[in-house]
């Protein structure tokens, strides 16, 4: 049986969705990853095969004025599931991000390039990362850039902000693969069918800046409004960002045959779910 932590949260959602076999979410109001106590009841008594931990803090800005907190969720409760995990021998699957990288490379990050986090988020990402590797069965998935039917994310945000504004600035100097989450979950479900240990790239295929994100989402959802470039500089958001953190999903393809869809395809796809679901534009 397969356990997913944060299956209230946007990956979490569709990871329940997508996943094969018999499969069980648990939230905050279930098991609080921040509490060993915690994170034992629920381990010992649901007995799991696999554990994939979606829970997190999220907030890459709020992370920066609440360090203690994003080092409790994102770090410290990831070692909570590795000992707990190692010790009923199940697999932990910990998902991570592109934010661990500085993002000077240059081009697309590898597995085994040095990380360097800018940020309070990424710094607590990666200490996640170290502890997941407490349990000798774990399986690190970074990823980027998500969107999905089931929480807050850039393009919910983007087409939200149309309805109020004619203008929107964005920046222009931050490139990424956007990534929808039916299918980073199909990666993730193909990725424990092959077996695969250790650490992972995940990413829809291609990349862009966020302004042409938000050009390729307003074309696809029929949505007219002025976009201008902005730097992140004149942004001035709180987090540091990576300027350019694009995965190379080389690992994947080798070690499992899946080749995931171009980002602006699996953008089109969401786009239409998401009207069938009976949301506009
Ligand atoms: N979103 C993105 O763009 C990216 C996300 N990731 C990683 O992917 C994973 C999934 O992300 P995403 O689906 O966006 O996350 P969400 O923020 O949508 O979901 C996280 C879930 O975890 C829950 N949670 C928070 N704190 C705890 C806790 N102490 N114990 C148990 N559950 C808790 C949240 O509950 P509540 O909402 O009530 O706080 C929420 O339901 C995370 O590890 C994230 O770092 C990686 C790269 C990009
Ligand atoms: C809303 C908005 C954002 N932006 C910028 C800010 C930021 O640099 C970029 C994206 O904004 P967001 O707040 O959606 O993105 P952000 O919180 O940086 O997203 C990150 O989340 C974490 C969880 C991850 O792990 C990363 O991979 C990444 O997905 O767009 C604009 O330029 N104009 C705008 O109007």
């Amino acid at each position: 049986m397969i356990l997913v932590v944060g299956a209230k949260g946007m990956l979490g959602q569709d990871l329940l969705r997508v996943l094969p076999g018999e499969v069980r979410g648990v939230d905050v109001d279930e098991i609080d990853i921040t509490l060993p106590a915690s994170v034992r009841r629920v381990l010992f008594t649901v007995r799991p095969r696999v554990i994939i931990n979606c829970a997190a803090y999220t907030d890459v800005d709020g992370c920066e004025t609440n360090e203690a907190l994003a080092m409790r969720v994102n770090g410290e409760g990831v070692g909570h599931l590795a000992a707990a995990s190692r010790e009923i021998g199940a697999t932990l699957v910990q998902l991570s991000t592109d934010y661990v990288f500085d993002g000077r490379k240059g081009g697309a990050y590898q597995e085994d390039d040095p990380v360097n986090p800018l940020s309070v988020y990424g710094r607590s990402k990666l200490l996640g990362e170290e502890l997941a590797r407490e349990n000798p069965e774990h399986l690190i998935v970074r990823t980027q850039w998500l969107y999905g039917l089931g929480g807050r994310n850039f393009v919910e945000t983007m087409l939200a902000l149309a309805v109020e504004k004619r203008e929107l600035r964005v920046v222009n100097d931050q490139i990424g693969s956007p990534t929808w989450t039916v299918d980073l979950a199909l990666a993730i479900s193909t990725l424990l069918d092959c077996g695969c240990r250790g650490t992972y790239h995940a990413t829809n295929a291609g990349s862009c800046s966020w302004l042409s994100f938000a050009e390729a989402i307003f074309t696809a959802a029929g949505v007219s409004v002025q976009l201008r470039p902005q730097t992140t500089a004149e942004l001035g958001r709180p987090a540091p960002r990576p300027a350019f953190s694009a995965l190379d999903n080389c690992r994947l393809v080798h070690d499992t045959g899946l080749e995931l869809e171009r980002w602006d395809e699996a953008l089109r796809t969401y786009l239409e779910k998401r009207r069938e679901g009976g949301r506009n534009g």
